[in-house]
């Protein structure tokens, strides 16, 4: 017999179960879940806060025009750690300040199709949110926009339970910078240098966009400052529409229903890229062939049944529709991104691959690879520009450098997605599963099973796209897609070419050099035994010497060949 413990609690009745239901506000849910945004140890916490405040402030800086000058200032003291950002962006009205730092799911980027560091509209907040949850201090923002006396300055927390913003104090105030905005924020935070720093993060932020000025001052007081290379701003990203082939049905129904447009045939050249008239009566011609000819160019939108707009959607997916337009992504370009490695990075050999833009679900994207292989002081040998060749001589390595891997590491992935470095979250990235899928033993490397080759080389990838598919809300990895995953193997194996170009020719130094040295060791002994046989004096036999020396130093003069 099963008896029921005095001590369980009783069950509930349906009537009691509805009591409890209750809205569940979109804070409330991160505030329990804030490893979904990337706040999950307070080490994390802290580059995740410097990271949203940049990636704004780049975002801010490129849509006004105006070249970025950021500086991050992070002081940590046992366990609390202040953040400040400060950009020379458009600045933000007054009347936005509170919700877009109060706020989460509240911006300017995610409604649109364009390319941009941002997406979700929550970063900032949510960094306030976790200050406010651990230190229990608002966000401390200053912003002026141009042509503005004075600046704005408000203290701004989350009120969880609504969404919504509580100013805790605001006024006016002088401020020195004629334009842009100032983020002060308070938090739990561990900082930490290596693989994972704020300091990784800027210096790859600084190779991905050349035309940012940023100086950091971290909690020694240390200032660390990354010049930009160039004073040229990326190109506008131009905004889209989406594209049909990317469409789902249950989006189609929505955008019928919401569409201002009177008939099909306008809906459809209206609300999507690259749909003109002919493509939309093809479509419609194919749709009405589908519904039983309920459908026509003047159906009204908003009075499209279910089963005919599933026929509209059959219809779009085998009508031959043009490519998604490509000018709305904006890789950084093979040029810039040569630049930035060198700039930031040690190498013996760098090559850099810019692949077409493609289309995964109707978005477009592009993919950016780059390898730096060498580390200063391994062993190599090279060749003077009189074509001598030599030893390298050690140097000393940056502190910089182990951003590409030791000889006997795995090599080192500097992933991008819109411009912005991915620290976190390297397995489940479609960048690393692409890396680890190519066969790199077939360009001259060693790879283990199933896993990263090892070399002292660095693997960059960028992925732009209107819209990155991130595995997550704290945008640490790119979703692989079988599309991005195809583009960014092909972008690999087109660098990997070149790479093993180089190393074979590096094998072929090598052996030459090993020859080289060991007929150099032989050669005196020659002198002595052909001055023997041949009755030479010492002039004669030092001239001959020195003949069969240069005669086997120019045929062993060797050419670099070009990255
Ligand atoms: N420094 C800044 N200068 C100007 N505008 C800013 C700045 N920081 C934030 N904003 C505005 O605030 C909005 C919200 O920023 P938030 O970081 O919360 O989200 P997001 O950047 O849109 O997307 P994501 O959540 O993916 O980072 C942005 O869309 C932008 O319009």
């Amino acid at each position: 017999m099963h008896v029921v413990s005095d001590r369980q609690s009783p069950r509930a009745t349906a009537l009691e179960m509805a009591g409890r239901q209750r809205e569940i506000s979109v804070s409330e849910f991160f505030l329990k879940n804030r490893h979904l945004l990337g706040f999950d140890t307070p080490a994390k916490a802290l580059v995740t806060a410097v990271k949203e405040a940049v990636d704004n402030a780049l975002d801010a800086c490129e849509e006004a025009g105006i070249l970025p000058d950021i500086s991050v200032q992070v002081s940590d003291r046992y366990g609390k750690s202040r953040v400040i950002v400060e950009d020379n962006g458009p600045g933000i009205v007054e009347s936005q300040i509170a919700r877009i730092f109060g706020k989460l799911l509240y911006g300017s980027k995610f409604h649109k199709l364009s390319q941009s560091r941002g997406q979700q509209g929550m970063g900032i907040s949510a960094a306030g949110m976790y200050g406010q949850l651990t230190i229990g201090k608002p966000l401390h923002i200053i912003s002026r926009i141009k042509g503005d006396k004075l600046a704005s300055e408000m203290y701004v927390s989350i009120d969880t339970a609504r969404n919504q913003p509580d100013i805790h104090k605001k006024k006016r105030l002088k401020w020195d910078r004629p334009h842009g905005t100032r983020v002060e924020m308070e938090m739990e935070g561990h900082y930490q240098k290596g693989a994972h720093s704020i300091e990784v993060y800027l210096k790859q932020t600084a190779i991905a966009n050349p035309h940012l000025a940023i100086i950091y001052k971290d909690p020694h007081g240390e200032e660390l400052r990354f010049a930009r290379t160039t004073r040229k701003l990326p190109p506008r990203p131009v905004e889209i529409k989406p594209h049909p082939y990317g469409i789902e049905l249950g989006r189609l129904i929505q955008m019928l229903s919401n569409s201002k447009s009177r008939t099909l045939l306008r809906f459809l050249e209206d609300e999507f890229s690259r749909v003109g008239k002919k493509t939309a009566l093809n479509i419609i011609e194919l749709a009405r062939q589908h519904s039983d000819r309920k459908l026509s160019n003047r159906s009204y939108p908003k009075h499209i049944a279910h089963a005919q707009a599933t026929a509209l959607h059959k219809a779009i997916q085998k009508t031959r529709i043009l490519a998604p337009r490509t000018d709305c992504i904006v890789p950084i370009g093979e040029k810039q991104l040569l630049d930035g490695l060198h700039k930031e990075l040690e190498a013996d050999f760098f090559t850099v691959t810019t692949r077409p833009a493609a289309a995964y679900r109707g978005n477009p994207f592009q993919v950016e690879v780059a390898i730096a292989y060498g580390r200063p002081g391994g062993a190599g040998v090279e060749v003077d520009e009189s074509g001598h060749m030599r030893k390298k001589e050690a140097q000393e390595t940056r502190a910089s450098e182990h951003l590409i891997a030791q000889k006997d590491e795995p090599v080192h992935l500097l992933r991008f997605a819109n411009r912005v470095p991915l620290l976190y979250q390297q397995a489940s990235c479609a960048i690393t599963k692409a890396v680890i899928q190519t066969n790199w033993r077939g360009y001259g490397l060693h790879q283990p099973k199933g896993a990263l080759p090892i070399a002292p080389m660095a693997v960059l990838v960028h992925v732009a796209s209107v819209w990155v598919p991130y595995t997550s809300e704290s945008k640490e990895a790119i979703e692989p897609y079988p599309e991005i995953l195809r583009e960014i193997k092909l972008g690999l194996q087109e660098c990997a070419r070149k790479l093993a170009h180089y190393l074979h020719h590096e094998q072929q130094l090598h052996q030459e050099y090993d020859r080289r040295t060991y007929i150099e060791k032989y050669l005196p002994h020659i002198g002595v035994a052909l001055q023997d046989i041949l009755a030479l004096s010492n002039n004669e036999r030092d001239s001959t010497l020195k003949k069969l020396d240069d005669v086997l130093h120019e045929s062993r003069t060797m050419q670099r060949p070009a990255p």
